[in-house]
Order: structure tokens, then C-alpha cells, then sequence
């Protein structure tokens, strides 16, 4: 279980600090919504790490995270686009999830099976800028599989895709969350991506989480 209590953070001139508290269940997908501006994308940078609190805990299976810098900790960052290397192929930007040190064969036997298991089997050839919005966030969730990090944060990660193919990443990643037991962490304005995805739902409102409906 993810647990955050208590996490405390004020941006320069902001005279309140938040303060987050909230639990995430490995497998499923907790969403949180709220206004533009209401600290979103702040709780995200909490969680990720790049942003220290001034107090309180996150906790992954009772280990504290707060103390483990961005690229230490057990999380995956999806953004709504451009996270990608649009100059490599979809092969090498899953295989920037892999240790360094994998050697070829298992690197490419890896990679092989990340993309078909993501439905993008046979395009590992193609560079990135090529693919269409919804195979680029099948690729960045093929990369997110070989990193293997138990929590996936997701920014509105569904914003730039029509609707046919929000509706298959979408499923996708509810898929992806139930078999590999990530805590999925959805921050949307879309009420219907949370009522399709979300096991659990928080609002911020006034710098706290609220339980949403
Ligand atoms: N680096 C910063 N310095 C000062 N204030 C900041 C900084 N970053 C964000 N803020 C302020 O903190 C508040 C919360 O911002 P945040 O980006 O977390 O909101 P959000 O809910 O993600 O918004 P949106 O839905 O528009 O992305 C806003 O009032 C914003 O102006």
C-alpha cells in the first residue's frame, strides 16, 4: 500500500502550506481531481521527488520514500505527451527502462515482449516522431513496464487523444495496473476517465485531499 501523511509543502509566496494524506492500493488506479490550480500537479512532484516537503511521509509497503532522490524512487511519471525521443525508435525508448548493463539479447527479447504486451507488437523499428499520439503512450507504458517501479503517476495522460483511442489506452492502463500491481495515481479533469478507471477518488479542496464521490 501507498500511504502519504501529513505531506506538508508551501510554493515560494504561498503563505498555507498543502497538506497531502491519502492511501493508494497496489492494483488499482486512485484518482484526484480538482480545479486548475489547485495543487495537482504539486502532489505529483511530491510524490516523484522533485519537490522536498517540509514535513510528513510517504510510504511504499512501510518504506519511507521521502528521503530517496527522483531517480531512486519506485515511481514511473506519465505525462500527456512528449515523453519520448522522438529521433529514436520505439525500441530504443522502451529500452531506456531497462538496467544499464542489460546485455542485447535480453534487452531486445524484453523490449520485443513490452511492446506486444502493450499491443504495439512489430513496430520496434519505427522512430517515435513516425507514431501516432496513442502508440507514443503505448510505447512510454512499455518503457514504464521494464522499468518495473510499483507506483505510476499519470498527468492527465489521456488529454491529447481522440476519443476512440483515449478509450483504448485508457483500458490499457487499467489492464497494465491490475497485472502488475501498480498503485496508479490518475490526476484528470475528465470525470469520465475517472468513473472508467478510478477504485478510489480524491478531491483537492483547499490544499486537501478530500475523499471524492
Ligand atoms: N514554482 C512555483 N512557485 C510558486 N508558485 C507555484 C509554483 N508552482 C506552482 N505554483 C502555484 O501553486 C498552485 C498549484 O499549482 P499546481 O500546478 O500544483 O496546480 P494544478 O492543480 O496542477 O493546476 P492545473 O490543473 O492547471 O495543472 C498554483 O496556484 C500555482 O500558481
Amino acid at each position: 500500500m501507498l500511504r502519504v501523511e501529513n505531506l506538508a509543502y508551501a510554493h515560494p509566496g504561498q503563505a498555507e502550506p498543502y497538506l497531502f494524506s491519502f492511501t493508494a492500493e497496489a492494483g488499482q488506479v486512485t484518482a484526484v481531481s480538482g480545479p486548475s490550480g489547485s495543487g495537482k500537479s504539486t502532489l505529483l512532484d511530491l510524490l516523484a521527488g522533485f519537490l522536498t516537503p517540509s514535513a510528513g511521509r510517504i510510504e511504499l509497503d512501510q518504506q519511507n520514500l521521502v528521503p530517496l532522490p527522483p531517480e531512486a524512487r519506485p515511481v514511473s511519471l506519465l505525462l500527456q505527451s512528449e515523453s519520448l525521443f522522438d529521433h529514436l525508435t520505439a525500441a530504443r525508448n522502451v529500452g531506456l527502462g531497462l538496467p544499464a548493463g542489460t546485455g542485447r539479447m535480453e534487452a531486445a527479447k524484453q523490449i520485443d515482449a513490452a511492446l506486444a504486451e502493450v499491443g504495439l507488437e512489430g513496430i520496434g523499428h519505427q522512430v517515435a516522431s513516425t507514431l501516432s499520439g496513442g502508440q507514443k503512450q503505448r510505447v512510454a507504458l512499455a518503457r514504464t513496464l521494464l522499468r518495473a517501479r510499483p507506483v505510476l503517476l499519470l498527468d492527465e495522460p489521456f488529454s491529447a487523444l481522440d476519443d476512440e483511442t483515449r478509450m483504448a489506452v485508457r483500458e490499457l492502463v487499467g489492464a497494465l495496473t491490475t497485472r502488475h500491481a501498480w498503485h496508479t495515481i490518475l490526476v484528470s479533469h475528465h470525470a469520465d476517465d475517472v468513473e472508467a478507471l478510478a477504485s478510489r477518488r480524491y478531491v483537492l479542496n483547499q490544499r486537501r485531499l478530500v475523499a471524492g464521490q
